[in-house]
Formats: structure tokens, sequence, C-alpha cells
């Protein structure tokens, strides 16, 4: 069963969290934290989703915050560098002490490819040889500025490319344009913002997957997904406060190991947390385990009233998604299920 409405809306606080770097095209993180019975969870769809894509949220944060899940040691996490010129590179990446990874936002609207290639390069020169760069260009180019840019991108030797087109056919067609560039595609959006999230390993649109445990209904609904696709999978987080990472990094943990690094340190992207020892990367890794939530923290950083009121509002919304015909329910072992 899953909790009832004015359950969740009596354990809920919303906060918003300002930036250390804009990203995404926001300053300001808003998300709203539950505390359920097996500890705090975290609901926080970006603003301008609708109710439909929200509910899956919803559904992760049931799960994590009403079902054991047991994780602990740590994973392995890339940095994450926003769009930024060539200049605030280093000061992202001192974000993220002891990362042999860096994932770099591409395809930026307003930017051009020269931008992309300037802040490649300069990621490669200060990871030197060994360093792994992989790209994300959130589904920002058609086929042929994909081919173009990775051609050009090439020789700074890339672990994969995130969502360069936005489409399962695209993604397809530009796998087989590249195959001599051996450059690993991974879908991103193609899998969490997708009715159907297993269409890309059918289509053999893609070599791994990236997964982010909110949007695709929560730790056990994603594990299935993973499972199903029959493809490595690297963990990513929608930009959460250290509880939505630690959903992410239960997630990583319970999975394969890719061999790859997951995208689970951008706590170091907040310049504020609601908790007083986030899940920040240290040495690269970031740990699994339930982070201690601060009343103080939730205080000092709750939302305006107005802001409070929205997401109550979005929540209960929500839930009732959940009980609907082609919603999330709950399947035979009680869990909140996706929609595919
Ligand atoms: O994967 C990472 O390194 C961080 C997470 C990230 O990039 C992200 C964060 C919020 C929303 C979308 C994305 C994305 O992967 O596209
Ligand atoms: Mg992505």
């Amino acid at each position: 069963m899953l909790p009832s409405v004015e359950e969740l809306v009596d354990r809920a606080r919303v906060v918003a969290l300002p930036l250390a770097t804009r990203f995404r095209g926001i300053d300001v993180r808003e998300a709203l934290l539950i505390e359920g019975p097996q500890g705090w969870t975290e609901f926080s769809p970006f603003v301008e989703y609708d109710d439909a894509e929200a509910a899956a949220w919803l559904a992760a944060a049931i799960d994590f915050g009403w079902t054991p899940h047991l994780g602990a040691g740590d994973v392995r996490v890339n940095a994450t560098l926003p769009a930024v010129p060539p200049e605030r590179v280093a000061a992202v990446l001192d974000r993220f002490p002891g990362v042999r990874t860096v994932k770099v936002k591409v395809a930026e609207r307003g930017q051009t490819r020269s931008d992309d290639v300037a802040r490649v390069r300069e990621v490669r020169r200060r990871m030197g040889a060994e360093g792994r760069i992989r790209i994300d260009a959130n589904g920002g180019w058609n086929v042929d500025e994909a081919e173009h840019a990775l051609r050009e991108l090439s020789p700074f030797d890339l672990e994969y490319a995130e969502q360069p087109c936005a489409t399962v056919p695209e993604l397809a067609e530009l796998r087989e344009r590249i195959a001599d560039l051996a450059i690993p595609i991974a879908a991103d959006e193609s899998v969490r913002k997708a009715a159907d999230p297993l269409a890309v390993a059918r289509e053999g649109a893609a070599d791994l997957l990236i997964v982010k445990a909110q949007p695709l209904g929560g730790v056990t609904a994603a594990r299935r997904i993973v499972a199903a696709a029959g493809l490595p999978a690297v963990v990513s987080s929608a930009l959460d406060t250290s509880v939505g990472i630690a959903m992410g990094a239960h997630l990583a943990a319970s999975l394969p190991d890719p061999g790859l690094d997951h995208g689970l340190g951008t706590a170091a992207l907040l310049s504020a947390d609601v908790t007083d020892d986030p899940l920040l990367p240290r040495l690269g890794r970031v740990e699994v385990r339930r982070p201690t939530v601060s009343a103080t923290l939730l205080d000092r950083h709750a939302a305006s009233p107005e802001r409070t009121a929205w997401w109550l509002d979005r929540l209960r919304r929500c839930r009732a998604l959940l009980d609907g015909p082609d919603g999330f329910g709950t399947d035979s072992d009680g869990f909140p299920r996706s929609a595919s």
C-alpha cells in the first residue's frame, strides 16, 4: 500500500538551495523532502515537468522512503562540468576532489561547436592523458551536427557521448555513421523521458544506458529496466540534494559494476544542502548511505510560502495519479512500479 496523501503532506518540507554554478539554466534548486519510515526521501521533478512525468518521481520517493534499501560502501563518481568557458573549468573541477572522470556538457543553446571544443580541450589539458572524458549533449544535435562534433572531439579521446541526438532513430543512425570512431553512445533522455525506456536497447541505438532513480520510478523500477535492457548502466543524479543522491548511490551500488564512474557527484554543484554531512565526492567517490537531515538547514533553506504551497499541490496531484488506471500503482510485491 502506498502512503496516503495526508501522510506525505504531513512529513514534507520544501527547500530552495542555491547553486554554486548555474546549471540547466537554473541558479536555485527546489526540492520537496519527505521523512519516510525508512528515512528521508526526495521528490524533486524539475518545475517545468507536467504531473504525468512528475508522478514517476513521486513513485521513486515513496520507494526510497518506505522500502529498506540497504547499501554500504561507496561508488566512483565523475565531475560534472556545466557549459562554462575554459577559464572557469578549473574552479568547477576543484569542487570534485580526486575524480578521474569528467562529464562535460556540450551543445548548450546559444553556444557554438568551438565553445565545446575549447571546453573539452581545457579539460583534457587539466586531466592529463589518463583522465576520462565523457560528453553530454542533452539531445542538442541533429545527426549531422553530432557527427561533425564527434569527429572534431574524437582526438580528445572520449569515453562515451551521452544523448548526442534527441530521438532513438537518430541515435541509431549516428551510431552507424561514427562506427569508425569507436565512441560509445549512451542514452539518457531516451530512457528517462521515453514512454518505452527499453526501445533504445531493442533498436540497438546505444551502447549503454544512463539511469536516474527519480524519473525512472525509483531504485526498484530502475533496476528492472536495466536488467531488461541488458546494457551496462551508469547512474546519474538529477541535480538532487544529498537525499536524492543517496537514492542514486543505493541504485548504483546495487547494479552490476559498469567499470564507468557514476554521475553522482553533483552535490558539489550546490552551495547549500539539507545535511551537515553531505554526499560530496571525496577521493573521487561518494558514500552509499542515508544522510542525516538537519532541522536547522531545512529551516534556513525553506522555500517561500508560495513555492511551498505550489510543491504541496503538486505532491497532492501526483499522489492522486499514482492511484490512476495507467498510473504507477504497486506491483504484487507492494512496490511502486513504473508505467512501462
Ligand atoms: O551525470 C552527471 O554527471 C550529473 C547529472 C546531470 O548531468 C544531469 C543533472 C540534471 C538533469 C540532467 C542531467 C543530465 O544528465 O542530462
Ligand atoms: Mg544527460
